[in-house]
């Protein structure tokens, strides 16, 4: 068995994966999380190493609203595709085969929101966005009382493999999620369930910071 063959999944696997991620990609669609073809998902199959992994992601620039058989295929850990394809893989697969790298983790998803491009522009010079006391803090499996978390953000080049150092840098290993600035949030899970738990929940923070800021603005106006 090649060492390429050792870390590929069974078509069973691969079929698995494929199916979640169709139904994550159709349950974001429906809550306007993919405008103007932005966003991308990925879910990892088979053996893992932090140098030998293949995960299935979203392929670039497509309609993520729309189902279609050239929504995904399979990339390596360096994201390059592992078969033959016409289908150019997600811009970002350097991003999340980074995340892959230095968390081990089995899924990568990634929205643009209005309110995660607004707030990592607001901290942006704090360099996270903080989050205080919030009983949602516990999906990121932080059961502190009047937990205090920072939501990582780095800044957003137009060359993506220069925004991977900064991620590599950024990354908290007890926060499940990272914010390029002004362009959106990756967040990741063991599986597909609880990246999704972890994106809800980010984005219900970031909502929640942002009109915090607003009450805080207006109570100082009096
Ligand atoms: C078209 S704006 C969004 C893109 O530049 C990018 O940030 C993104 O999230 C989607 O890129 P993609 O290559 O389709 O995975
Ligand atoms: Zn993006």
């Amino acid at each position: 068995m090649t060492l390429q063959e050792e870390y590929s999944a069974t078509t069973e696997e691969k079929q698995r994966a494929l199916a979640e991620l169709r139904n994550i990609k159709a349950d974001f669609s429906g809550r306007g999380w993919f405008p103007g073809t932005s966003g991308n998902l990925s879910i990892r199959v088979g053996a893992y190493a932090p140098t030998r992994f293949q995960f299935a992601v979203t392929s670039s620039g497509r309609d993520k609203s729309a189902q279609t058989p050239e929504d995904f295929l399979f990339v390596d850990e360096s994201g390059r595709p592992c078969e033959a394809t016409a289908l150019k893989p997600s811009a970002e697969t350097l991003i999340h085969c980074e995340i892959y790298r230095l968390t081990g983790c089995g899924a990568v998803f990634h929205v643009h929101t209005v309110f995660n491009n607004l707030i990592s522009e607001w901290f942006a010079e704090r360099g996270s966005v903080p989050v205080d006391a919030v009983e949602l803090i516990k999906a990121f499996n932080i059961w502190d009382q009047d937990a205090r978390i920072d939501v990582p953000i780095v800044p957003n080049y137009a060359d993506i493999p220069s925004i991977v150092p900064e991620i590599t840098a950024a990354l908290d290993p007890r926060i499940p999620g990272v914010l390029l600035r002004n362009h959106g949030i990756y967040a990741w899970g063991a599986n597909a369930f609880e990246a999704k738990r972890h994106l809800e929940a980010f984005e219900f923070l970031f909502e929640y910071a942002y009109r915090m800021e607003l009450l805080k603005g207006s109570a100082r106006r009096g």
